[in-house]
């Protein structure tokens, strides 16, 4: 550590048009996290610090606007007294290769934009981030985490798509995504209550949104496969369909892209309503299809619930996290009482009081299931990946 400066990570979650940040000192929560976005070409762009207002990114001519983010972000780190050491990536896919953090090198890349066609909307754009911070930080040391990485314990009858062997082999299997906030949560909760070592139900919803089932805080089981794309319906992803449905499509003369646009951003939530993918605006309006867009996203969480549950034996514990997750109370209380059944009972009182800004248990005192709130930290998961990366040397 240099004389005067503390040792910080950046953690970096970049997506088609925004960047997502986080600063990490070896422990503790995120000094502080923003967004980047309006980066794509042509695009407005703008940056703010979590609960700060929006600021216009000034682009100074000859430069791209990632560049000009990315100075910004440095700026700060040394106005706060800080020694960026190393940058820790999301990024979604790790394919077969990949079931732990590694140091980006050229081969490493290489490799990784091999699996471009199996997540199309995300791996370009995380892989552009990190091509964009090693053209800037040369010889800053970049550490690759994959969302994947957390599910390469699942078994193999899990992963497995019924599809004819050559395909398996090329990679056409299921993964499951949200591994960095599954492995925050797991801990967490391995920490605050014994019986998450048990059989342990996580939904990470959010914009995007998945559940995985873990037994002995080991993912046994996830709702997104292949794709992103897969399980539970989102802001704007459809979540799992007839495949029949995309023959139909193709027939009826869509193309390629018009049916990635509609089941990655014209879906969801927001295709349902006709309103918004946002689960807050939903919830204010009094559009009947705003309330049928929310019943729908209900009903998948609990068909896909049931069938994690019945992948891991049973239920000991159920932990919510992510923007709605964390949130939205009366989700919650819908998921919870269509899982009576397993003997899960929130303390209605709790659960509604809950913030959502801390980890909490929402479980009435008789329930045989224990329900959390746990206010997910991707970054910290990615940070400490990183951190642990240079006490390696
Ligand atoms: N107070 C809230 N009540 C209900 N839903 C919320 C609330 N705050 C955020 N959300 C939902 O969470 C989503 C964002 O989730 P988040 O996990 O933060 O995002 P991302 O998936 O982009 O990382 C929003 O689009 C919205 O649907
Ligand atoms: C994998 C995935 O869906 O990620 P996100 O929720 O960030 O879009
Ligand atoms: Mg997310």
């Amino acid at each position: 550590m240099s004389a005067g400066l503390r040792d910080a990570v950046l953690a970096v979650n970049a997506g088609s048009s925004s960047l997502k940040f986080g600063v990490y000192e070896r422990s503790g929560p995120a000094l502080w996290t923003g967004l980047f976005e309006g980066l794509e070409p042509g695009g407005a762009p703008r940056w703010r610090l979590d609960r700060e207002p929006v600021h216009d990114l000034v682009v100074p001519a000859g430069s791209g606007s990632f560049d000009a983010a990315l100075a910004e972000l440095l700026s700060l780190l040394a106005a706060s007294g800080l020694r960026l050491a190393a940058v820790a990536h999301r990024i979604v896919h790790g394919g077969r290769r990949c079931t732990a953090p590694r140091a980006l090198d050229d081969e490493l890349l290489a490799y990784l934009h091999t699996l471009e066609p199996l997540a199309p909307l995300h791996q370009p754009h995380n892989l552009e981030g990190v091509e964009a911070i090693r053209a800037a930080l040369p010889g800053l040391p970049q550490i690759a985490c994959f969302d994947t990485a957390f599910h390469a314990t699942m078994p193999a009858v899990e992963r497995r798509l019924p599809l004819p062997r050559a395909l398996h082999e090329q990679g056409l299997r299921r993964y499951g995504f949200h591994g960095l906030s599954y492995d925050y949560v797991s801990r967490t909760l391995a920490a605050a209550t014994p019986r998450a070592a048990g059989r342990l139900l996580m939904a990470h919803l959010g914009n995007g949104a998945s559940l995985c089932g873990a037994v002995g805080g080991r993912s046994m089981a996830s709702s997104m496969g292949l794709s992103a794309v897969d399980g539970l319906m989102m802001g704007t992803r459809s979540g799992a369909l007839d495949p029949g449905v995309l023959l139909y499509l193709w027939r009826a003369g869509w193309s390629l892209e018009q049916v990635e646009s509609l089941l990655y951003r014209e879906s969801g939530l927001k295709g349902v309503s006709g309103i918004s993918a946002d689960m807050r605006t939903l919830r204010a309006s009094t559009e009947p299809a705003a309330a049928e867009a929310i019943e729908l996203f209900t009903h998948r969480v609990l068909r896909e619930s049931g069938a994690i549950i019945a992948a891991i034996g049973g239920l000991d514990v159920i932990a919510f996290a992510g923007g709605i997750g964390e949130h939205d109370a009366r989700l919650r209380a819908d998921v919870a009482a269509g899982l009576a059944f397993t003997g899960l009972k929130l303390d209605a009182a709790a659960n509604l009081a809950a913030t959502g800004d801390v980890l909490m248990p929402v479980h009435a005192a008789d329930s045989t299931v224990e329900a959390w709130i746990v206010p997910t930290d991707e970054g910290r998961v990615a940070a400490d990946a990183a951190f642990a990366h240079l006490d390696a040397g």
